[in-house]
């Protein structure tokens, strides 16, 4: 079973407060939920492996580490997970970008595929499929379903804020992915908004109802 690893950094929970605030406006909601993935990105590359090369400071010849060759895919889910990339770039620079649209469709709740492109060697690579919210975990099941069927094999999922019911259904389907969250809220309600969440995180991000 993959591991569910709950972020517990201050930073976190603080930005996360005002990111949850209906009173937070769209501006400052996109720089905050920028500014957590960034630091999110910094706990899901802790595996990254390393190794070593010979460099030479002013002073002299040493061994220092590196990030091994390692290529990376970051994979939003549009469009709620596009307020993530930025934050992710700034720390993963050269790590390329895809995207899967989908929306949830709100009387059967199922993910409705409306766009995907992906790097051509998304087999190679290690992926990172970002989401704010993990309601039901049906958005984030069919995104890792569409990468599995290109060949990705190594894939963890990044969350702000995910319901319990999500994190079980994306374990149940996919026990190999590990699943990086900002918080866990109590449970989902009546139209599987997470509760108490923060909204609709693409509406709230890009400003639409
Ligand atoms: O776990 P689930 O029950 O599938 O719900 C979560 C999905 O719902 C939201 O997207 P939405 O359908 O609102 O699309 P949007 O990002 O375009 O607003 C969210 O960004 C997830 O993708
Ligand atoms: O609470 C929720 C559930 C699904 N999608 C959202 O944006 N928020
Ligand atoms: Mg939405």
């Amino acid at each position: 079973m993959g591991k569910v690893v709950v972020m517990d950094h201050p930073l976190i929970k603080h930005k996360l407060t005002f990111i949850r605030d209906k009173n937070t406006g769209s501006k400052e909601f996109r720089e905050l939920v920028k500014e957590v993935a960034m630091l999110m990105a910094y706990e899901v590359t802790r595996e990254l492996p390393l190794e070593e090369i010979e460099i030479e400071t002013p002073v002299a010849k040493t061994k220092s580490q590196i990030i091994s060759g390692k290529k990376l895919g970051i994979i939003p889910i549009l469009r709620a997970g596009l307020g993530m990339v930025e934050g992710m770039l700034n720390l993963l620079p050269a790590a390329k970008v895809g995207h899967i649209g989908l929306y949830r469709d709100p009387e059967t709740l199922e993910p409705v595929e409306y766009y995907c492109k992906l790097p051509t060697d998304v087999e190679e690579r290690e992926l990172i499929v970002l989401d704010p919210m993990l309601a039901t975990g049906g958005s984030a099941t069919a995104a890792i379903n569409f990468l599995k069927d290109r060949g990705a094999n190594n894939i963890k999922l990044m969350c702000l804020i995910a319901a319990p019911e999500g994190i079980e259904a994306v374990q149940k389907a996919h026990p190999d992915v590990d699943i990086y969250v900002a918080a866990v809220d109590e449970k989902l309600n009546d139209h599987a908004y997470i509760v108490p969440g923060l909204g609709d995180a693409g509406d709230r991000l890009f400003g639409t109802k």
